[in-house]
């Protein structure tokens, strides 16, 4: 179907196999993330949510089953084919920003866009228009020293989403606020998510949060199940 913008067929991973380390964090899981459909991630802690978000955006392989982006099937495919996917269809956030110390938060935003072949004048454009969508565009020329921690992940959701990207996979992307400014830059995400017309999975312990996407799937015993 054209509109599942993230298909998970039959994922499988065990870490450490035939060694008495041996765990089994994957198990059959499978997922069907829709065109403009945010999805919450919710489990336990070590239950594999990052595993799970590592293979779905093509940074690490299942030993079985399939990740389909934009229709595209990923496995099999060399590792250029795969970073191709991932560079044009995913974007990333995590619960820390991850953003270049020394590059100001707008350069932070114009570098990956470059990276992709956008010209310089219209990486310049769509950074502004993203920071200002999030509130943070008086903080343009700051490095990310100068801005909170709130402000911080705002300019890494821009970052993520500068190249377009499909799909947007985040691992506790506010799991390292205080709950209000938590709230608020949570709301700006899913604002951008909105408007890009994205289709998102975000893991979350927080089930206010998980609460407010379309519905919230958990991952437990290895497999993906509907969660109240
Ligand atoms: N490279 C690795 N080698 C061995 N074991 C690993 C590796 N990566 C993760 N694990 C183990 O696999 C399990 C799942 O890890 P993962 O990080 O995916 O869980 P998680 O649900 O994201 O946890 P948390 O919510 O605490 O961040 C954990 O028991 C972890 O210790």
């Amino acid at each position: 179907m054209n509109d599942v913008t993230l298909r998970l067929s039959g994922l499988s991973k065990t870490y450490l196999p035939g060694t008495p380390g041996e765990i089994q964090v994957l198990r059959g899981a499978d997922l069907e993330l829709r065109a403009g459909e945010a999805v919450a991630l919710v489990a336990p802690s070590g239950a594999g949510k990052s595993t799970l978000l590592h293979i779905a955006g093509l940074l690490d392989t299942p030993d079985t089953g399939e990740v389909e982006i934009a229709g595209q099937g990923a496995m099999g495919k060399g590792d250029r084919t795969r970073t191709a996917i991932r560079r044009r269809d995913v974007g990333f956030v995590y619960q820390f920003h991850h953003l270049l110390p020394e590059f100001t938060a707008l350069e932070n935003i114009i570098l990956p866009q470059l990276a992709n072949g956008t010209s310089e004048k219209a990486a310049q454009v769509r950074a502004m228009q993203l920071l200002d969508r999030v509130g943070v565009s008086a903080r343009a020329e700051h490095r990310p020293a100068a801005l909170s921690g709130g402000e911080q992940q705002r300019v890494a959701f821009c970052r993520a989403l500068a190249n377009k990207p499909r799909v947007l996979l985040a691992d506790e992307p506010t799991g390292n606020l205080d709950p209000e400014t938590s709230d608020q830059v949570f709301a700006a995400l899913m604002a951008l998510v909105r408007d890009e017309g994205l289709s998102a999975l975000i893991a979350t312990h927080n089930l206010d949060l998980a609460a407010r996407m379309d519905r919230m799937l958990r991952l437990e015993g290895g497999v993906l199940r509907p969660a109240e």
